[in-house]
């Protein structure tokens, strides 16, 4: 598999004070079993800050009031080729509840770095981590 026609994704870094929303993948789920930052395909039809609504929404009944790009990270599993468009979204509204019944948790830059993410997360837990103590 080739990172020519990488899956475009849409994720967000829900941030809340000085901690961010993390939630894990299903075991059956591509990186299943590790921790991610919610979010999911941008559909065809969709730009990505649609896309990123309606997954959070779908995902975690997060209602996103402000939300700014962050960063872009491509990444080749081999099996799997992602693009993952980062956005921060640093005031939401909305019960958090998981839809999917995926464990979730608010974790501080400390807890974050003890998380075992998929390898595209590494740049991602970087940036965040200097969001988080900067
Ligand atoms: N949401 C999310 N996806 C991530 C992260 N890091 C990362 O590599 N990914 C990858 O990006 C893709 C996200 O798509 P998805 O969540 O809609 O995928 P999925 O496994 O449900 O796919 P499926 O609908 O084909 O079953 C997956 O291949 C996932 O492994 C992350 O932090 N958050």
């Amino acid at each position: 598999m080739s990172a020519v026609n990488p899956v475009h994704v849409a994720v967000g870094v829900i941030t809340r004070g000085d901690c961010v929303l993390v939630s894990r993948r299903a075991d059956h789920q591509h990186q299943g079993g590790l921790w991610e930052f919610p979010g999911g395909k941008v559909e065809a039809h969709e730009d990505v800050r649609t896309a990123l609504a309606r997954e959070l929404k779908e995902e975690l009944n997060v209602t996103v009031e402000s939300a700014e790009p962050m960063l872009e990270v491509v990444h080749d599993y081999g099996d799997k080729a992602v693009r993952l468009d980062i956005w921060h979204v640093a005031m939401h509204t909305g019960e958090i509840r998981a839809n999917e019944g995926q464990p979730w948790q608010w974790v501080d830059a400390e807890q974050l770095q003890t998380l075992e993410f998929p390898a595209a997360n590494e740049p991602i837990v970087a940036a965040t981590v200097a969001l988080l103590v900067g």
